[in-house]
């Protein structure tokens, strides 16, 4: 472990307030597995199932490595050695130029038109221009009485009656002319005779002369309650702009306005592939196997940002598995878990270089999470983003290789997978919120930290408090979090203002 590394597994444990426990010894045999396949992450198969092979673990982690290239000294690698290929700390990207880079790495998916109850959580590919005035028509905001000038008013055409229901929403009948000092009852969304100067609220008013006459303490003012045409919108004003993201509220909008069917950019196609052959998808963890912890998450997290997941696989620390499924996705990003360092059984890195793919990014000054990196498949290596309904070109598939550390992969969604599915889905991000730290946090000598918080109080400063159990293995302080507090390196007082990434639900 990296004394970077130490640090940080010091900070969860001071953070959870218990003393550090002597390490577990490393399994000397790892288990190699089939590919498993298993589109849906709920259907687990029990991961005993089947046939297994051993195989001796090769080379430890080498913590000298990393330690020089933590402190940029000289290590003693050759050309080759993985560590040798990994771009030195100081030359790595920023949390936050990771995040640019992840954004720039693609272009929007193609545009397609759909109907309008299938467009949630898309992101509109054109502006919304009006296509309608609105209101269309002018309109009643309350129930009670279209009056003419001031009163008392005699009511219109009334024969009597307190009960007669007037002009009411929806009546395709055009509403009759009011006269000068004449008034007609009128419900809430009711179309506005014309010669109307005012509603006069049902609560306002009184009836007298068995219904024939209306007079008010309070006359209203000329146009009082009237909703007129074109109050919202114009015919033609933009009333969304395109890459925003589809929400109910727009879909109720883009309704009012006259929609049936929007042109929007379709979802991104995502693919989760869990390694590691220590995983249990089943019961409690044993014999030095633990549960998988990504499984379950990571689908859920793609899906919150406005990706599709059309599978979670499970293949084990299966090289050849692996690039059977790179070499044959037909998503527009896979999402691995795992296997980014550099350990015997890590074979994410080999299976990258054999596909021939892009490293776009790898490695980032983040922690926890700083060995996630960001490839291009090669075309050939990607057998096509589109669905057959819809006219995509062949695209570069994106992989984005999450840190096995549970925390750590998180960060990895955050600082890789999140940009690049915006990017995707031609969504435009919301600037980051700022809010104001409750407590100290420690800070990483020359990394961000990404650290989990929950918001306090209701004042219109936000303020957020940091959670304990944020240990890069650890899920409690997150499960329990509003956001991610983004800390600079050397760490941020009390009464500080850092970034937060809220998280996507
Ligand atoms: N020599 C070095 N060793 C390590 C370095 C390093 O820089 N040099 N970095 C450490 C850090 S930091 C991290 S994070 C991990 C990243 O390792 P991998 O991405 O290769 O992940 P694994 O080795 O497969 O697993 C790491 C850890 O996470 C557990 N894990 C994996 N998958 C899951 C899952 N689906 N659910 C729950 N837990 C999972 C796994 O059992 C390991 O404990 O490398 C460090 N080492
Ligand atoms: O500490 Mo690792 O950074 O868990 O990614």
């Amino acid at each position: 472990m990296s004394g970077a590394d130490e640090l940080d597994e010091a900070i969860a444990l001071a953070n959870s307030g218990r003393t550090r426990p002597t390490p577990p010894p490393a399994p000397r045999l790892k288990r190699i597995r089939r590919i498993e396949w298993n589109d849906d992450p709920r259907r687990s198969s029990e991961d005993d199932a089947g046939e297994s092979v051993y195989a001796s673990d090769g080379a430890p982690y080498d913590p000298d490595a990393e330690e020089a290239e933590e402190t940029g000294e000289d290590a003693q690698e050759t050309a080759e050695s993985p560590a040798a290929r990994r771009p030195r700390a100081a030359a790595l990207p920023t949390w936050e130029e990771a995040r640019e880079q992840a954004a720039r790495s693609a272009s929007a998916l193609p545009a397609t038109t759909l109907p309008l109850d299938h467009t949630l959580g898309h992101t509109l590919a054109a502006p919304v221009c009006a296509l309608t005035d609105l209101p269309s028509f002018d309109t009643s905001a309350m129930d009670g009485w279209a009056v003419a000038g001031p009163g008392p008013w005699a009511v219109a055409g009334a024969d009597g009656g307190d009960d007669a229901v007037g002009i009411l929403a929806g009546d395709t009948a055009e509403p009759p002319q009011l006269a000068d000092g004449e008034a007609v009852r009128i419900a809430t969304g009711a179309r506005i005779p014309p010669g109307t100067s005012a509603v006069l609220r049902a609560e306002n008013a009184d009836v007298t002369g068995k219904g024939r006459r209306l007079r008010t303490p309070e006359a209203p003012q000329p146009g009082a309650d009237i909703r007129s045409r074109g109050q919202e919108c114009r015919t033609g004003d933009e009333l969304l702009p395109e890459g925003l993201h589809i929400t109910p509220a727009v879909l109720g909008l883009c309704a009012a306005a006259g929609y049936d069917e929007l042109r929007v950019v379709r979802r991104p196609r995502a693919e989760v592939l869990v390694l590691g052959d220590e995983l249990l998808h089943r019961g409690l963890p044993r014999d030095g196997r633990i549960r998988d912890a990504l499984g379950p998450m990571v689908g859920p997290w793609l899906n919150a940002l406005g990706a599709d997941v059309i599978a979670t696989r499970r293949l084990g620390d299966d090289a050849e598995a692996l690039y059977e499924v790179l070499s044959a996705t037909t998503a527009d990003m896979v999402v691995t878990t795992g296997s980014t360092a550099s350990g015997p059984v890590d074979h994410l890195q080999p299976t990258l270089r054999r596909l021939g793919a892009e490293l776009l990014v790898h490695g980032v000054r983040v922690r926890p999470g700083h060995p996630m990196l960001l490839a291009a498949l090669p075309a050939q290596a990607h057998a096509g983003s589109a669905p057959p309904s819809t006219s995509d070109a062949p695209r570069r598939a994106h992989l984005v290789g999450l840190p096995g550390n549970p925390l750590a992969a998180l960060s990895g969604l955050v600082t890789l997978a999140a940009p690049l599915l915006y990017a995707l889905a031609g969504r435009v991000e919301r600037p980051l919120a700022q809010a104001t730290l409750g407590a100290e946090v420690s800070g990483h000598p020359s990394d961000t930290r990404l650290v989990p918080v929950v918001r306090e109080g209701s004042g219109l400063r936000a303020r957020v408090q940091p959670l304990r159990y944020a240990g890069p293995a650890m899920l409690r302080g997150v499960a329990a979090a509003d956001a991610l507090a983004v800390v600079p390196p050397g760490g941020a007082a009390p009464g500080t203002d850092v970034t937060v990434v809220d998280l996507p639900w």
